[in-house]
């Protein structure tokens, strides 16, 4: 039996991988991970420890290339009831310097994070069953596509607990719902259900909670059908549009990847490596 992560009957046979404390990585056969916040009863909070986990989970499922999607939520529910994608840091673990981790270090280890979900070749689905609140929001945020369940709840608490994300969490927030809205979501700290979500073009569509984990895995699957090579260009386009140097470096790199494939770049490799000079005579100058 798969270990189960939401409510609902999964169609997916789901083998565990790794060995974590805080989150579960799940794989299928058929191209699709699963990597779940595994501490309900703190509204799956994260701890620097979460994060590493979380960190390695991702970096796993990036470099295995039998996956292309990957379904991101949190366990629930919890003991008494409560769900919730992620509550953001762990404030029972935060020190003067930022979340301690077991050695005493402060760590903001989370913005390591953001930048791996929102820079792997692989297209992230956040599913949302409960609160996306804090720094919780800022990672269903930052997912490619976001599926939410009727009761979820987003919002920001950093200027009500001494906190704020200046970077992706305000910057491309603005992005998405506009400057009006994301000053609002900040400045006020309010709670905001799936409906008020979906109208500001924060997630994607509204899914009954106990149909989530199978709405995403149909969402997977289409996107499976697709080209590899035409998604991760894209999912970098998108990328570009808002980071920069940092974004076009990405959508660089897989132009370069792919340029790597052709008997025109093999050429100069294999002049070198035979001490010649390279002969691109019989590569065209296309217009
Ligand atoms: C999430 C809630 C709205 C849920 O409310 P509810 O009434 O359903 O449940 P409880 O409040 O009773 O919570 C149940 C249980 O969970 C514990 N808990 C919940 N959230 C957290 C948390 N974030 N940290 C620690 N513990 C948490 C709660 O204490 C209860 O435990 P008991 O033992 O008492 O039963 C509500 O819980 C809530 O508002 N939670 C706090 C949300 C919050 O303020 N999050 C932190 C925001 S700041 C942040 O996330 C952040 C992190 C970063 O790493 C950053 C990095 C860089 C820049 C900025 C960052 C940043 O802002």
């Amino acid at each position: 039996m798969p270990r189960q992560v939401l409510p609902g009957i999964s169609s997916v046979d789901w083998q565990p991988c790794g060995n974590f404390t805080d989150i579960f990585l799940d794989k299928s056969k058929n191209g699709i991970a699963r990597i779940a916040i595994n501490r309900p009863s703190k509204r799956n909070a994260f701890r620097p420890q979460t994060v590493l986990e979380l960190c390695t989970a991702f970096a796993n499922v990036r470099d295995d290339k039998n996956i292309g999607v990957v379904l991101f939520t949190g366990v629930g529910p919890a003991a008494d009831g409560g769900y919730a994608f992620c509550s953001g840091g762990d404030q029972g673990v935060r020190g003067d310097g930022g979340y301690m981790d077991e050695e005493g270090v402060p760590r903001l280890n989370v913005l390591d994070l953001q930048r791996i979900i929102r820079s792997m070749p692989k297209v992230v689905i956040a599913l949302v069953a409960g609160y996306a609140i804090g720094g919780g929001q800022v990672l269903h945020l930052l997912c490619d596509l976001s599926l939410a369940s009727d009761n979820a709840i987003f919002g920001q608490t950093g200027p009500k607990v001494g906190s704020f994300d200046g970077g992706f969490g305000a910057g491309y927030l603005t992005r998405v719902v506009g400057q009006r809205k994301a000053r609002e979501i900040w400045f006020l700290c309010r709670r905001y259900s799936s409906e008020e979500a979906l109208r500001m073009g924060l997630i994607n569509a509204i899914v009954p909670l106990h149909e989530l984990e199978a709405e995403g895995v149909k969402w997977a699957k289409e996107i499976l059908k697709n080209s590899p090579t035409a998604i991760r260009c894209l999912k970098a386009a998108f990328n570009a549009e808002t980071d920069g140097l940092a974004g076009i470096q990405e959508l660089a790199g897989h132009a370069t990847h792919m340029f790597y494939r052709t008997e025109e770049s093999k050429e100069g490799r294999n002049a070198f490596l035979e001490k010649r000079s390279p002969d691109y005579s019989e590569f065209d100058w296309l217009p």
